[in-house]
């Protein structure tokens, strides 16, 4: 289904920089200084997460834990979505083989960054609902733009966002604050979310938001490595073998939900929604 993955290295001197994919739907670029790798999402308008990008950010995350970079960023090529989560395209009349590898791609996107031992943020700047969301929260560190909102939306959608879903949700903000955000499908706005503690920081623009995710990973140089590795994933442990447990089940939990005609009804609607607000801005 897809072409074996083009690396190429530009010289030493100054940033690296390697595209990741031969679909280029993420680029990663090595800073040769620090040794951090800036992960870009770029499948325009807004990275929606179908099957190709999803398994595009896996591969570039694979790519950064084996080049043994000292950090990860994530972020986005577009100008005002982080991430709009799952491509709703993905789910609306889906062909069944597809969704099934859409939602084992999704979980293992959540896997391998929120196990990945070296530190990660995400400088989110713009929209991060739901499946954007979800990046965010797997990093240890988030640092957004004004003016954006981010949260867990699935409940508007009729759709139930599961256990494994939820943990890096419930690693951040106070159980009371995330079960009341995810039941009424709360997107926070930029200002709410600093005040919340669900981002840690804000910045004026992408370069800005870059760059203190960098600097927090700064702050690890004088940590021992190993030791830092294994408290951050003695921290997460739990939830991975959680989800590990229960990921085949989980898999044939959303197929069923997807499929039932009232979901599907209410996906179709939502898509309507999406395309009318662009009508109505044009
Ligand atoms: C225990 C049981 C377990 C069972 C498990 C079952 C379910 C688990 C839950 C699933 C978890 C994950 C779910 C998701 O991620 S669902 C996706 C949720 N995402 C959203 O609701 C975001 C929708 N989009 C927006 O709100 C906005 O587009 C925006 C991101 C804020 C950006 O706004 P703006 O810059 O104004 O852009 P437009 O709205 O004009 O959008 C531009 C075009 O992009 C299309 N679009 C937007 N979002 C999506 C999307 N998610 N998928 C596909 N397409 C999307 C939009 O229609 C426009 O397209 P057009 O130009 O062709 O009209």
């Amino acid at each position: 289904m897809f072409s074996p993955r083009v690396v190429s290295l530009v010289p030493r001197t100054g940033p690296r920089r390697f595209m990741s994919t031969a679909s280029k739907l993420t680029t990663v670029e090595v800073n040769d200084k620090t040794g951090i790798a800036t992960l870009t999402m770029c499948r325009p308008p807004v990275n929606g997460q179908n099957l190709e990008l999803l398994l595009d950010i896996k591969s570039s995350i694979k790519e950064i834990e084996n080049d043994s970079s000292r950090g990860l960023i994530i972020t986005s090529a577009s100008p005002k979505v982080f991430c709009a989560g799952l491509d709703i395209l993905e789910m609306h009349k889906p062909d069944q083989q597809r969704l099934r590898a859409v939602w084992t791609e999704l979980q293992n996107v959540w896997c391998a960054l929120y196990g990945i031992s070296m530190p990660t943020a995400a400088a989110i700047n713009g929209h991060a609902p739901a499946g954007g969301c979800l990046l965010a929260t797997a990093c240890e560190y988030r640092v957004m733009v004004p003016d954006c909102r981010i949260g867990l939306n699935e409940t508007q959608l009729g759709i139930i966002a599961p256990k494994w879903l939820v943990s890096g949700f419930l690693n951040i903000l106070p159980k009371r604050v995330a079960e009341r955000a995810l039941t009424q499908s709360r997107l926070f706005t930029t200002d709410e979310a600093l005040q919340e503690g669900l981002i840690d920081e804000i910045a004026n623009s992408k370069e800005e938001a870059v760059e203190k995710c960098a600097a927090f990973i700064g702050t690890f140089s004088k940590v021992n490595p190993v030791a830092r590795a294994l408290t951050k994933l003695q921290f997460r442990a739990e939830n991975l073998r959680q989800f590990h447990k229960e990921r085949e089940q989980d898999v044939e939990n959303f197929l069923s939900l997807v499929n039932r005609p009232e979901v599907q009804k209410g996906i179709g609607a939502y898509l309507e929604g999406l395309k009318k607000k662009k009508a109505n801005k044009q």
